[in-house]
């Protein structure tokens, strides 16, 4: 347990080092360093355009609150404002002068240091983007024409204030609403006080063509001159040359400017290519610039063909986004140059529908110019959500022709400036509100990154190109080479504005400079054709070199790559050297590991074999009991069948025994009642009796009564004539010899008749009342009777009849008391004859109740038997099994069985394949147990029923 508990712990940590290190090495191939820190963001600059009339001014609507923050009051929400921050808001009464100073001039440096820069203006429409970008002649004078006057006057090609070289497009006058005197006027001016302040030397700005060889101006290499110290040391003798291009997107198709416009035939569409700085127009006219002027020329002469249109709010609103862009080669080397460019561009204006009127044309250009724009905010929104999570999406520039070209602004070590316009109208609030929020993202958007959010490691993005490169990639570009003076312009005369040159060869564009183009270049010029095919194949050509170009580089990039992969290799190769150590000492740890388990196994299968062999004599043993045990219960069975098959014929017999004595019983009990009654009868009869006695009790009181009464009359008489008779007087009455009167016949019956007679009171009573009716008359007769015999015979009889009835009385008393009770007994006992019965045939059927239990129970026990006899079956089955078990033992097997497998898991999945069936096999009489069991019940279910009916019967 706790071995595995270790490896356990050991693979996790092994597990996560090298995770770690995966993780490094992807991390370093991605270009994430640690401590990566954004470089330069996006710089924006807020501009307000003021308003034209006091009645377009909102109180409060839009609020500058400081130099960077802005705050707006909701559209949508009233009572709300909404606070944006900038890099710099500028007052809105900031000059074109002031504009230049916060945008355009901080970019020239940077050019010239070798970065690419792009300065670029959004906004609504008529918001005032075209006028801070192009601006207007004189003070006017957007931030493209001071960027390129202040180029200039860096490169010492001091072009300025010549009335004839001044901006002439007639756009500028026509706009800005100067004559072409004041104008010239102001240029010049600007130039003076610029010579003045030492940004340019003075002289003869206006005397001489200029070499296309562009130095840069010693003055203001002086310290305390330039405003910002260029970052790489430039040597004073560094040569430079400039070129200019000028293209438009319009309807998500790419025109180049300087290409004449002829109304017959459609304009030609160019194509975006890629090297391995980025994204690049291919086949754009790129002309050579020395001065500011020539600049300009080029601005006039790419403007007269720019898609402008009127709209309900802008008179010439832009219908197209028009970038120019100034390249600038530094030579570097003798035959290498640098190459980094400043794009300017002028962006069309976001517009809503209803803005526009009804012109479908209109319609379809708002839509695609929104679509663009609404593209260039996801690709903010997209770079600000890569690089807090590098290399989760690859930042979508493709999806439109303006994030394409912005590609290279976006990305790497640009500089980009955007100037956001926004007016102070009210009108435009929403429009507004969507400017300052693009710009409040795109504020966060940091530089430095390529489009998967990855550090940028190039410092420059400065293209390096070779002379011959660029001879094909610069010049060739150029239609074979084109010069400023190419471009003529012709003033009032708008259909032609320009007359372009017939192409020239190489060389002869060479000869008409001043400073040969060709010092430049190496590359030998073919003849001038100046046919479109002619240049179709020479594009097609360029466009090959520079696929080729870019895939050399790709292929230099790759090679490193391959390098970078090798040394991770290598590193890779330690690692896993490393790793296989650990995995040996592991493996090892496992070895040893693996033996203790086997010797483990093997202790645990031999003293589970011991194990096995002592059951099995216990369960021999258990068998042999078991089996003696299934003898005696047979025997008890045969016995108690017998016995249970007599018992049930007896219990029959007794049941219709009992039957007969119920039937019995019933009639006793029957008996019993009519005894009762009989009883209760003799009872009424025995109180009327008794009342009779009572009654006789009471006559025969008063009979004694006057008996009483008679014997004392008797014995006044007798003591009266003893009076009389002295005889009398001396004699005494001999009681013992008294003989009873001769008249006692007739006063009592004879006795023996008499108590006969007098077993019935009612005869003895009629008896007594007829002696009593004869009484007066004998004791009449007996007083009239002289004699004294008679009297005491008399006496004698009343005594002796006084006796008889009381024995009379008595007898018949008791005779009836006698029979009543004699009665009673013989009821009595016969009651208790029948509840003897009754008892005695309770308990029979309580014996037979008892017999029955006990029948019961034999018959279970029957069952039981019959179930121990199953186990016994199985018993048999096991002890069969373990006799196979036993011979499987003992023919060898087990040594096989004990043997440790070579390899863990195949061996021990053979062993365990081997006790497989050994393991079924004992399972097996489970089963058959369970299905004996079954059985069993059901045959239980089965006997029920028939006991049942037996016992039904
Ligand atoms: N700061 C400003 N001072 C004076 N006038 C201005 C200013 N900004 C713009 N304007 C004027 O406003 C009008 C519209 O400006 P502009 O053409 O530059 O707008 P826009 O944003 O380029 O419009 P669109 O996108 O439609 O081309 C012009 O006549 C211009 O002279």
């Amino acid at each position: 347990m706790a071995t595995s508990v270790i490896e356990l712990t050991k693979k996790r940590l092994f597990a996560q080092k090298r995770n770690e290190k995966v993780k490094r090495r992807s991390v370093l191939a991605a270009g994430i360093v640690d401590g990566d820190t954004a470089s330069d963001a996006l710089e924006t600059v807020l501009r307000i355009r003021p308003a034209s009339s006091p009645r377009e001014v909102s109180d409060g609507f839009l609020q500058i609150d400081s130099s960077t923050h802005v705050t707006i009051r909701h559209p949508t929400r009233p009572g709300h404002g909404e606070q944006f921050g900038f890099n710099t808001v500028v007052p809105i009464s900031t000059t074109q002068r002031e504009m230049y100073s916060h945008s355009g001039a901080k970019l020239v440096r940077a050019a010239l240091d070798g970065q690419n820069c792009c300065l670029f203006t959004y906004g609504a429409s008529g918001s005032g983007k075209t006028f801070t970008m192009m601006g207007g002649p004189g003070e006017d004078a957007g931030v493209l024409a001071r960027t390129m006057e202040s180029l200039f006057a860096m490169l010492d090609g001091k072009m300025y204030g010549s009335t004839d070289i001044r901006p002439t497009g007639s756009s500028y006058i026509s706009r800005v609403g100067i004559t072409e005197e004041k104008q010239a006027n102001a240029f010049k001016d600007e130039v003076l006080e610029r010579v003045n302040d030492g940004e340019c030397q003075s002289g003869d700005w206006n005397s001489r063509r200029r070499s296309s060889i562009l130095r840069l101006n010693p003055e203001l290499l002086k310290p305390g001159n330039a405003p910002e110290p260029l970052k790489e040391p430039i040597d004073d003798d560094s040569e430079f040359l400039v070129f200019a291009s000028f293209v438009e997107v319009y309807n998500e198709r790419i025109h180049d400017l300087l290409v004449p416009v002829d109304g017959s035939s459609k304009r030609a569409e160019l194509r975006i290519r890629q090297d391995a700085k980025g994204p690049f127009v291919g086949g754009v006219h790129q002309v050579q610039i020395s001065s500011a002027h020539e600049a300009y020329k080029v601005i006039d002469a790419g403007r007269r063909n720019l898609n402008v249109a009127a709209t309900r709010l802008n008179e010439e609103s832009s219908r197209s986004h028009c970038l120019f862009i100034v390249k600038i080669a530094r030579r570097l080397t003798a035959h290498r140059w640098g190459v980094s460019q400043i794009c300017f561009c002028d962006l069309a204006g976001a517009e809503r529908s209803k803005n526009i009127g009804g012109d479908a044309k209109r319609l379809g250009e708002s839509k695609t110019i929104n679509k663009s724009l609404m593209q260039l905010g996801i690709v903010i929104e997209e770079l600000r959500n890569n690089q807090k999570n590098p290399g989760s999406v690859a930042v979508s520039f493709r999806n439109s022709k303006l994030t394409r070209l912005m590609q290279s602004y976006l990305t790497g070590n640009s500089k980009t400036i955007i100037i956001v316009t926004v007016s102070q109208n009210e009108k435009f609030a929403e429009e507004t509100l969507n400017s300052l929020k693009f710009a409040a993202s795109a504020k966060t958007v940091s530089l430095g990154r390529d489009r998967h959010g990855f550090k940028d490691m190039t410092k420059m993005n400065m293209s390096t190109i070779h002379d011959t490169q660029m001879n094909a990639s610069v010049m060739f570009k150029t239609m074979s080479g084109s010069t400023i003076d190419q471009y003529n312009v012709t003033r009032g005369n708008e259909s032609a504005y320009y007359s372009r040159q017939p192409v020239a060869s190489q060389e002869d564009t060479i000869s008409s400079s001043e400073t040969p183009v060709s010092s430049l270049t190496s590359v030998p010029s073919g003849p001038a054709s100046g046919s479109f095919d002619e240049d179709y194949r020479k594009w097609t050509k360029l466009d090959l070199i520079d696929d080729l170009i870019y895939y050399r580089e790709r292929e230099r990039e790759l090679v490193a790559s391959v390098l970078a992969m090798k040394n991770a290799w290598k590193d890779d190769e330690k690692l896993m050297n490393e790793e296989r150590m650990d995995f040996d000492i592991q493996k090892n740890n496992w070895k040893v590991d693996l033996h203790n388990e086997r010797a483990r196994l093997r202790n645990e299968y031999n003293s589970s074999t011991e194990k096995l062999f002592r059951e099995m004599k216990i369960l021999k043993k258990s068998l042999k009991e078991s089996k003696e045990e299934v003898a005696r219960i047979e025997a008890a069975r045969v016995e108690s069948k017998i016995e249970f098959e007599e018992k049930l014929k007896g219990t029959d017999a007794i049941s219709t025994e009992n039957e007969e004595l119920k039937s019995e019983l019933k009639v006793l009990q029957m008996k019993n009642q009519n005894l009762e009654a009989a009883a209760k009868d003799n009872d009424s009869k025995l109180e009327k009796q008794l009342a009779e006695t009572r009654k006789l009790r009471s006559s025969l009181a008063q009979l004694e009564l006057k008996l009483a009464e008679k014997e004392d009359e008797l014995l006044t008489v007798k003591t009266t004539r003893m009076s009389i008779d002295p005889l009398d007087s001396n004699d005494t009455i001999d009681f013992a010899n008294f003989n009873p009167p001769k008249a006692r016949s007739s006063i009592l019956p004879v006795a023996s008749s008499t108590r006969t007679q007098l077993n019935s009171t009612a005869d003895l009573m009629s008896n007594i009342m007829e002696d009593m009716s004869k009484t007066p008359e004998a004791l009449q007769s007996f007083s009239d009777k002289p004699d004294s015999d008679d009297k005491v015979e008399l006496y004698r009889q009343i005594q002796d009849l006084n006796r008889q009835l009381r024995e009379a009385k008595k007898e018949a008393t008791e005779s009836a008391e006698q029979k009543q009770s004699n009665h009673n007994e013989a009821l009595l006992h016969q009651i208790k004859e029948a509840a003897n019965k009754e008892a005695e045939l309770n308990s029979k059927i309580n014996a037979l109740e008892l017999e029955k239990e006990v029948l019961k129970k034999r018959s279970d026990r029957c069952l039981l038997r019959k179930e121990k006899e199953n186990l016994e079956r199985d018993n048999e089955v096991l002890q069969s099994k373990v006799t196979k078990l036993e011979n499987l033992l003992a023919s060898g097997n087990i040594e096989n069985l004990m043997a440790p497998p070579s390899t863990p898991s195949k061996k021990f999945k053979n062993t365990t394949d081997n006790l497989d069936p050994v393991v079924e096999e004992l399972e097996k009489p489970k089963r058959a147990t369970t299905r004996s069991q079954r059985r069993l019940s059901d045959s239980t279910n089965q006997v029920a029923p028939k006991r049942n009916l037996r016992s039904r019967k």
